[in-house]
């Protein structure tokens, strides 16, 4: 695909100026860089808005460069005929449907680190206009009141900060907390001992941020596994006088628990910057006692807003006047002359990285990747940086080929790559071994005559399998029933077995099952499953986008 698609922008440029449509309020930077590089553009700072309009506008462009106000949905990709390269002026993507980009062929660009200092920043003047009633205080004054005794404030130095989800603003939020003389908590499944040690901050579980936070920030992308995990039961779960804020994304509190719990004085404030609807006209959060609310203006100071503007413009006149991909979510960066020989060998590596990633819970210190035979022989660099890829995506959403050895470095896990002439079998062989706090699990596939990737041992244990887009991973003990169990478990479930693969170490003992389902099996099935006499451990895997 990624030949295709960088063959198509080319070849526009080659016939005539490429045209972008920028619908969101981007910064006059964006267009000038634009124009100078030979790109038209239509700015329309509004559109975004306007759902039918955009369906319209988007069908003959080449480009879209949007921030959070453009929603890419499905239907937006299907009316856009001509669409090479969606550029998000920003970080968080969760306004584009990338699994519907890629299939539509669409790049999806983003600007990863422009915007971060700002919103880093914001959640730090969101934490002083709570602990000090700031709004309110500001509103009773200018109203003539002087209520000197009503505004009784929270002193900071010395309290606990508790961050969810430490990467770029996370630890920054962190360093400028460090600063303000606070104890620095977090939890974040990929900050590793050392980093968090390097940083300064106590890394720790869930429950336990909850539970010793005094101020708890949010920055973490809004995905499956983020969403709601400001949950009733942990916001009630926090002491007492505590302070929430939230400069990440809107879905990741339960907005009417948090507003419980500001009404019944079990937190003394929250700062909410995103909202689950936006433009947030109306929410449940409003009204709420030391409630102090921004529209979504994490992002929004000049010095940002022109960082992200110059970078999405140029990086998108690069992809549709040369090709050139970089900071792309759903493309590997590499070469449209390189792009045949590669492809599926670049998949392969991006889908062991992401069946290792899925099954990953603790902090990742390391990863090796060894390569056999003929792949052996190619640019490995882009074939490491897609297995990282893989197995960061699963909880780092923003992570690309071209951010994530980078990433991996400044988060301490070592990225090893062994190079072998061919030992085997296979005529080209990839092996992924990660490295937890806990144990080591390694994965292995090959790329058959066919093109297409597939998994061939996990744990050593030999086996055969496609990257299919519902999968059930199972450990068990190799004895008889076993398949006859999980069989009519299935069954009762009324989930339909595509496939079914075993491997075992020996005889009786440990085995490896992966099974293909026809839909995302539900966490009810997989706890049955689990509770079956031979089973260990069951998990879903998932390999679509
Ligand atoms: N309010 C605003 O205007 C802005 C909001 N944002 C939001 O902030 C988010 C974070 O941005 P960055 O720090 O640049 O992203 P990042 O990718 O550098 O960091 C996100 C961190 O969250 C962690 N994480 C992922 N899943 C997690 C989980 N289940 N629990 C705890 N941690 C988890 C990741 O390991 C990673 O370290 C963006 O995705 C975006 O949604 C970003 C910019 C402006
Ligand atoms: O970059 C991000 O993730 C943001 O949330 C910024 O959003 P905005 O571009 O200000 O609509």
């Amino acid at each position: 695909m990624q030949q295709t698609v960088a063959n198509t922008a080319t070849a526009t440029a080659a016939k005539t100026r490429p045209v972008v449509l920028i619908s969101d309020k981007l910064s006059d930077a964006a267009v000038q860089i634009f124009k100078d590089r030979g790109v038209d553009v239509i700015f329309e700072p509004d559109l975004g808005k306007d759902k039918e309009a955009l369906l319209e506008r988007i069908a003959t462009v080449d480009g879209l460069a949007i921030r959070s106000a453009t929603k890419v949905t499905d239907k937006v990709l299907e009316a856009a005929k001509n669409l090479k390269v969606i550029g998000r002026a920003g970080i968080g993507v969760d306004n584009v449907d990338i699994p519907a980009a890629s299939r539509a062929g669409v790049i999806v660009m983003n600007t990863p680190f422009g915007n971060s200092i700002t919103t880093a920043e914001h959640a730090i003047a969101m934490m002083f206009a709570v602990a000090r009633q700031i709004p309110a205080a500001d509103a009773s004054t200018q109203a003539g009141k002087w209520e000197k005794n009503r505004f009784m404030g929270t002193e900071l130095t010395g309290k606990t900060l508790g961050i969810i989800g430490c990467g770029n603003i996370g630890s920054i939020v962190a360093a400028r907390g460090i600063g303000l003389k606070m104890r620095v908590i977090a939890y974040d499944p990929f900050l590793t001992a050392e980093r968090a040690a390097e940083i300064g901050v106590e890394k720790v579980e869930l429950d336990e941020l909850f539970a010793r936070a005094d101020v708890l920030t949010l920055h973490t992308p809004l995905t499956e596994k983020t969403r709601n995990v400001v949950s009733r039961e942990r916001i009630f779960a926090m002491k007492k006088g505590a302070i929430v804020i939230n400069c990440a994304r809107g879905g990741l509190v339960d907005e009417a628990a948090l507003r419980e719990a500001l009404d019944q004085g079990h937190l003394a404030g929250a700062g909410v910057d995103v909202f689950s609807e936006e433009p947030a006209k109306e929410n449940v959060l409003f009204g709420a006692p030391n409630l102090v609310c921004t529209p979504h203006l994490g992002a929004a100071t000049s010095e940002a807003q022109e960082n992200v503007a110059l970078q999405v413009a140029e990086q998108m006149s690069d992809y549709l006047l040369r090709g050139a991909v970089s900071n792309a979510l759903n493309m590997p960066s590499i070469t449209a002359e390189e792009a045949p020989i590669l492809t599926p060998f670049v998949t392969l590596a991006e889908r062991l990285g992401s069946f290792a990633g899925q099954l990953t819970e603790t902090g990742i210190k390391g990863v090796r990747i060894e390569y056999e035979g003929d792949v052996a022989e190619l640019n490995l660099k882009a074939l490491t940086a897609a297995a990282v890829t893989g197995l960061m995506r699963p909880l780092l959403q923003d992570v690309n080929m071209v951010s994530a050895p980078t990433i991996a470095r400044d988060r301490g896990i070592l990225v090893e790559e062994v190079r072998r002439e061919q030992q085997g079998a296979y005529e080209n062989y990839i092996r992924l071994t990660v490295i937890s706090e806990r144990q080591e699990r390694s994965v292995a596939g090959t790329v058959f005559s066919d093109g297409k990737p597939r998994i061939i041992q996990v744990k050593g244990i030999n086996l055969d399998a496609d990257f299919a887009p519902h999968m059930i991973y199972v450990t068990n003990q190799d004895k008889p029933g076993f398949i006859g169990s999980i069989g009519m478990a299935l069954g009762k479930a009324g989930v339909n077995i595509a496939n079914f693969t075993l491997g075992r170490k020996e005889a009786g003992g440990e085995a490896i099952c992966i099974i293909e389902v026809d839909g995302e099996p539900s966490a009810d099935v997989l706890k049955t499953i689990e509770t079956l006499p031979l089973v260990n451990q069951a998990k879903a895997l998932n390999f679509t986008g």
